[in-house]
């Protein structure tokens, strides 16, 4: 069994106007929680839509747990959107059956706790949440997938300091690294340092360094955003 839950073997991704992603080849580790950093517009947010098959590579292979990457993959995935995807006219309760009824794996238990942990309404309309609530429902959805990979694309974007805090918390709690491994993009570095096991840094459609973050800290006693500065020269 691998120990491997996504490669890239030589990716290219092309845009009618631009190349996203320029013969990329990586291997991300399971049970791990994984962030990928680097400035707007490196390929980041691609990097997620190939893995969760939402996008087709124009050269190259990726596999997510061995087996190639395509629409299919979508029950062994959670993918968080940027965007917002969630239907305004449901309630928050009604939010959650809905995606039950589109995922065979999703845990309505775990859902329901996580709920009562971040303090949410389920009789709440969802278009009358505030934005940080909003973002809150969105990681509850992704977190009570049972799947083995969880991708989630800037879940901090744009949410207050107290909101991203309780949501980095809910991270740690609620995914369970046994069995998962969570793939991230973020601009927050310094905020989710502490709960990073693995980064990498991507510039200009380029994978430009991977390390354990650990690794910066013991033995070059660094922070990260240091050693992105390093490895992402502007
Ligand atoms: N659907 C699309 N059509 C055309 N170009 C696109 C599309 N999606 C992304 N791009 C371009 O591909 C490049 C990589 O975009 P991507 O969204 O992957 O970057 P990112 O690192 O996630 O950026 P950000 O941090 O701003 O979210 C950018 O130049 C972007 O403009």
């Amino acid at each position: 069994m691998s120990e491997q839950i996504v490669e890239f073997k030589n990716v290219t991704k092309k845009y009618p106007r631009q190349v996203a992603l320029d013969n990329v080849s990586f291997a991300l580790p399971k049970g791990k929680i994984i962030g990928l950093v680097g400035p707007n517009g490196s390929g980041k947010s691609t990097i997620l839509k190939l893995t969760a098959g939402l996008v087709h590579p124009n050269g190259g292979c990726i596999t997510v747990n061995g087996q190639e990457a395509h629409r299919m993959i979508a029950s062994q995935v959670a993918y968080l959107s940027e965007l917002d995807t969630l239907y305004p006219f449901y309630t928050v309760a009604e939010t959650i059956k809905f995606n039950a009824g589109l995922f065979a794996d999703f845990d309505q238990k775990k859902a329901g706790e996580m709920l009562a942990y971040m303090q949410l309404d389920p009789d709440k309309k969802v278009k009358s949440l505030s934005k940080g609530n909003r973002g809150r429902l969105k990681i509850i959805l992704a977190l009570a997938r049972r799947v083995p990979l969880i991708l989630m694309d800037e879940p901090l974007s744009g949410l207050d300091p107290m909101v991203r805090d309780s949501i980095i918390r809910s991270l740690i709690s609620y995914i369970d690294l046994s069995e998962q491994t969570l793939i991230m993009t973020t601009h927050e570095v310094a905020e989710v340092e502490p709960i990073l096991d693995t980064v990498v840094a991507i510039q200009n459609g380029q994978v430009r360094g991977m390390v354990q973050v650990d690794d910066i800290r013991s033995n070059e006693g660094k922070g990260l955003v240091e050693w992105m500065k390093e490895i992402l020269p502007s």
